[in-house]
């Protein structure tokens, strides 16, 4: 995960922090509580640093953990923190009913699938994670989407190595994207995001809906050809180049939703992205898929498991490729969620709603006031 932080900007980031301290000082009246204990899960918090913007406050590093997954009930017990950040860590009920000493679970990203947030509700335990849309990392997920599908088409890790081996130069490679069909599968922030972007690209795009009642969002009534629902998926996918997987994941509704099956239904040679959730992949089939050509080639941003084995059968396939996870962590992605945490924290301490809170625990083991302001509202459609 550390290879995320290389790519910050380190003056754009620092500048970032800088805007928050002055803002945040508007707010010294408030100080922080300095017994607020936070534990991030994840070492590469470390380097990252999302604290940051809190360091002209009251707040002072000490109260302040990073700790492994590994290491994560240990501390979560020995070292009592009242607010977790994880990281798509499995944050389960077993580890809620044990976590007594939890007031809020602050996911730093947007996809909450990792939460049981009912168990979570039970214990009293406040969530929240970052917006997806406005600042949030919809677009730059929507992006790397398109990053694959073009790397894939244009066959782009074997073009860099004929070069370094000395060419042939000039040879066709791969295909184009005019005139082919996407097909998107789960309609949310990132679905419509990346709709948005190949609309004027001379692509045909059609779309699955989990909620087709929805239909077509209002914006899009001109890029999207025709939208299915789920139970019609097989459809969908067996008229398009390309499918790119950005629905939301549940795992009791649409775990392995791409599985043998599905990736028979598609079209001979069509290329599969999946910048949702791992989960959503039955790998093994994908991996046979890719094996036969059925599937022409596959880029993948996440997995069931993270980090990938490296053994892993896709790993050693031509037509795959795979990033670590991240689609949706760029540097102003990093830079909105430190400032949106930070502030989040501050709201916390202060006994105040938190923004983007995904629950209502009836009996909250910290009780916080509405503010009357909140613009939750925009996280809700995420992937739909
Ligand atoms: O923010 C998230 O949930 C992501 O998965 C980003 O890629």
């Amino acid at each position: 995960m550390s290879s995320f932080f290389p790519c910050i900007r380190p003056i754009r980031f620092l500048a970032s922090i800088k805007q928050y301290h002055h803002a945040y000082s508007t707010t010294a009246q408030h100080p922080l509580t300095p017994s607020l204990k936070i534990l991030f899960c994840s070492k590469h918090f470390s380097e990252g640093k999302p604290w940051e913007p809190l360091a002209n406050t009251t707040f002072r590093p000490h109260h302040i953990r990073t700790c492994t997954a590994a290491d994560l009930h240990q501390t979560l017990s020995t070292w009592r923190p009242d607010v977790l950040v994880p990281w798509w860590h499995t944050i389960d009920h077993h580890l809620l009913d044990r976590a007594s000493s939890l007031t809020l679970i602050h996911q730093f990203g947007v996809g909450l699938d990792n939460v049981d947030v009912p168990a979570a509700t039970r214990n009293g335990i406040w969530v929240t994670r970052l917006p997806a849309n406005g600042t949030g990392n919809a677009d730059t997920v929507a992006e790397h989407a398109v990053l694959l599908m073009l790397a894939l088409s244009r066959r782009l890790p074997l073009a860099v190595q004929v070069v370094r081996n000395g060419g042939p130069f000039g040879q066709p490679y791969g295909m184009g994207m005019i005139e082919k069909t996407v097909c998107i599968v789960g309609l949310g922030d990132i679905g419509r995001a990346l709709a948005s972007r190949l609309s004027t690209w001379r692509m045909r795009i059609t779309a699955v809906r989990h909620r087709p009642e929805l239909g077509t969002p209002p914006e899009l009534r001109d890029a999207i050809d025709i939208v299915y629902p789920t139970s019609e998926l097989h459809r969908a996918i067996a008229e398009a180049d390309y499918v790119v997987s950005a629905v939301k994941y549940d795992r009791a509704r649409n775990r392995r939703l791409f599985d043998a099956a599905a990736f028979k239904a598609m079209k001979p040679g069509a290329i599969f992205v999946n910048v949702a959730r791992g989960g959503l992949v039955d790998e093994e089939a994908l991996a046979d898929a890719l094996e036969t050509g059925s599937v022409g080639g596959a880029g993948l941003d996440v997995f069931e498991r993270e980090p990938l084995d490296t053994r892993s059968r896709l790993l050693a396939l031509s037509n795959v490729i795979a990033t670590p996870h991240s689609a949706g962590v760029t540097d102003s992605f990093y830079e909105m969620g430190a400032r949106v945490f930070a502030e989040n924290v501050a709201r916390f301490a202060r006994g105040e709603m938190v923004k983007y809170a995904v629950n209502r625990p009836e009996t909250p083991r910290k009780a916080l006031r509405e503010m009357g302001e909140e613009d939750d509202a925009v996280v809700l459609s995420i992937n739909d």
